[in-house]
């Protein structure tokens, strides 16, 4: 499978409209389902929003692509040679939505599911064929991160994975595949550092805004260029040795959530999509900050496409 034919894109949340999108450009038919009928009704906003960044990106169109709303799953999953699921991360939900999803769809189609981290095998422990799901983690904004993770999980068949693969390249994407680890390898490492930070922040060692500056230059911006195992030959493992050897210990060992996290979704002050978090949203601003946040992205995309790999 290189573009699939018709692709069906169960949630139409943050990322189902990006996702849709995008395939939709490389010359797919795209239904996306939700089970909200008012989020449906705000999916050709996001879906418009999502083609102009791509028009922006330069992303070629491919004739005969086009997405469609679909409230009905069933109606949503006729035909599609592949399925991303992208439902809310919780494991109960999305066993229930695969189980209506593979009853449904067609005996070769492939099952992409977008969850952040749960184990495939676990999604997949009640499915009668779980040799068709596979991880298929994009990164948000779906539309605009060019990686997406490619998860097997034990039973996943190998010809799912070389057929995803082969669609991930064929959508101008970096496809990496890994073996299958809670929080696969991208959530991973960013919760590592997430967790780190929610801790100085909780310490009071340095203010949020600090905080973004000093990750955003120190750190995202070399590693915007190059990854981690170029980073340490740049910097020098002796160094690392030093460092490591004193600091690696005074880290946060947290293993529940933050309860600087846990205050606010106790008041549903969730970030951007309720106007609060971290940061307070004034009218208006969010739309704003979702924009400037959209022509950075474009930016370094574009600059880091004129560089050597990692
Ligand atoms: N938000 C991110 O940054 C991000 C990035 C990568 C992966 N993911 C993962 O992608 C998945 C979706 O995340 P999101 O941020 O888009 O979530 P979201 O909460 O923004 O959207 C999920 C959508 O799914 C819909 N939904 C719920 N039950 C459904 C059902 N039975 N059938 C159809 N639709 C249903 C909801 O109405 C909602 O619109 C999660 O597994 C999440 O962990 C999220
Ligand atoms: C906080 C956070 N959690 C999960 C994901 C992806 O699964 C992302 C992301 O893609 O940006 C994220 O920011």
């Amino acid at each position: 499978m290189s573009v699939p034919t018709t692709t069906a894109v169960i949630g139409s949340g943050t990322m189902g409209p990006g996702i849709a999108a995008l395939m939709a450009r490389y010359g797919s038919t795209v239904r996306l389902n939700d089970v909200s009928a008012e989020v449906l009704e705000r999916a050709a906003g996001a879906l418009a929003i999502a083609e102009s960044v791509l028009d922006r990106l330069g992303v070629p169109t491919t004739p005969g692509g086009s997405v469609s709303c679909e409230a009905d799953l069933a109606a949503a999953l006729d035909g599609a040679d592949l399925v991303i699921e992208a439902v809310p991360e919780r494991l109960d939900l999305k066993r229930a939505v695969l189980a209506e999803i593979e009853a449904a769809v067609r005996d070769d189609a492939v099952i992409g599911t977008n969850t952040s981290g749960i184990p495939v095998s676990e999604l997949a422990a009640d499915m009668a064929h779980p040799e068709r799901l596979i991880g298929m983690h994009w990164s948000n904004p779906p539309h605009v991160i060019p990686m997406i993770e490619v998860i097997p999980g034990e039973r996943t068949a190998e010809g799912v994975r070389d057929a995803l693969v082969e669609t991930v390249r064929a959508i101008g994407y970096e496809a990496v595949v890994e073996k299958e680890v809670p929080g696969f390898v991208e959530n991973r490492i960013l919760y590592a550092i997430l967790r780190e930070c929610l801790s100085l922040v909780e310490q009071g060692v340095v203010s949020r805004q600090d905080l973004d500056t000093c990750v955003k230059w120190g750190i995202g911006y070399k590693l915007a260029v190059i990854g981690p195992m170029r980073l340490l030959d740049m910097a020098g493992l002796d160094i690392y040795e030093s460092v490591a050897g004193y600091l690696n210990r005074e880290l946060s060992t947290e293993a529940g959530v933050s309860p600087l996290v846990t205050e606010m979704t106790g008041q549903r002050k969730l970030g951007m999509k309720t106007g609060g978090g971290m940061y307070a949203y004034g009218e208006g601003d969010v739309a704003a900050k979702r924009a400037d946040i959209i022509a950075g992205l474009i930016t370094v995309r574009r600059a880091l496409s004129d560089t050597t790999p990692v």
